[in-house]
């Protein structure tokens, strides 16, 4: 989930590491039933000017990494460039990459970096620390969100949108504000409002998981998001909820990276291109007839090897 999106760095909690106990924050308690009516923009950490051709976004260039504990190698030379705009999505067999080529991407610990480079606009995003990286932009929702008891969902949304603010020289909002601010962005992921007050993610089902990770991209704006598996466990309206949310929230000057295995998020969230990774490596790169052929005849049609 995007609370594993580096923005949130508040301290004991380490945000990319498991289990309930780690995180230890005194949750406020507010009263929701004030209805707020400020209206401020979601702030953005684009350096692009408006018009003009679509800008490099980022660059991967046979990016190599290892497990950091075991060593073992997993990333065996990476190649993907996105310009501003475009959707891509990448594919392949469980246990080919994706999920770890992603968290590399927002500098997760788990993962060494042993080759290659990355450059995000045009920056290196390797010498970057993951929260560098989330407030230059980078978001990331999980393929499994995990929860913080303690923490309510806007206590966190706040801290994590003041955040970036703070980064952008903006003001903070206060939680009057802010509340006016995060309640209409319920209604573009169809959640309602009492998810506000609820703990991240207790207790959520794997489908109001994924749509708080969307409201959470929603409320902190991305240029390059990352969806890993944002449509597994969902019935066909949420589905469509969030694929409809995540539309939204494009524009002609943010990306988005998605992995899923199944053709029918893309349906509703049409790609720029589709990547097939296979043992670490993008095997081949095509438009959207790779994902129907993938899904009639599967990755002996498509492999790479
Ligand atoms: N932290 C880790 N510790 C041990 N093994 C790991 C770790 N991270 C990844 N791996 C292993 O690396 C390989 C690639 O995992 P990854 O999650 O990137 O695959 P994936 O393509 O996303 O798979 P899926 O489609 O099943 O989600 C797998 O064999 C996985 O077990």
């Amino acid at each position: 989930m995007a609370l594993f999106n580096p923005t949130f760095s508040f301290k004991p909690c380490n945000l990319f590491s498991n289990g309930p106990q780690r995180c230890r924050y005194v949750q406020s308690v507010r009263n929701f039933t004030l209805r707020a009516t400020v209206s401020v923009e979601a702030p953005s950490s684009s350096t692009t000017d408006t018009g003009g051709a679509p800008k490099l976004l980022l660059e991967v260039k046979d990016l190599s990494a290892v497990i950091t504990e075991s060593k073992q190698s997993i990333l065996k030379g990476v190649n993907l460039t996105m310009f501003e705009g475009e959707v891509h999505v990448v594919m392949g067999k469980n246990g080919s990459g994706k999920s770890t080529f992603a968290k590399v991407l927002v500098g997760h610990p788990d993962y060494e970096i042993t080759g290659g480079s990355i450059i995000y606009k045009g920056q290196d995003l390797l010498e970057m620390a993951p929260e560098e990286r989330a407030l230059a932009g980078l978001f990331m929702s999980f393929q499994s969100p995990v929860e913080i008891p303690g923490v309510s969902n806007i206590d966190f949304l706040n801290m994590a949108y003041n955040a970036r603010r703070r980064k952008l020289g903006l003001p903070e909002l206060g939680p009057i504000e802010f509340y006016g601010y995060v309640a209409p962005k319920l209604e573009l992921v169809n959640m309602k409002i009492d998810f506000l007050n609820r703990n991240v993610n207790e207790g959520f089902s794997g489908g109001e998981k994924k749509r708080n990770e969307i409201l959470q991209l929603a409320v902190l704006g991305a240029d390059l998001s990352i969806l890993d598996e944002i449509d597994s466990g969902l019935d066909v309206d949420a589905l469509r909820d969030v694929a409809k949310a995540v539309n939204g929230l494009q524009t002609p000057k943010n990306s988005v990276l998605m992995i899923t295995h199944y053709l029918r998020l893309l349906e509703f969230i049409k790609p720029t291109y589709i990547h097939i990774m296979e043992n670490g490596r993008i095997v081949k790169t095509g438009d959207i007839s790779i994902a129907e052929i993938l899904e009639r005849e599967g990755y002996k049609s498509i492999s790479g090897t």
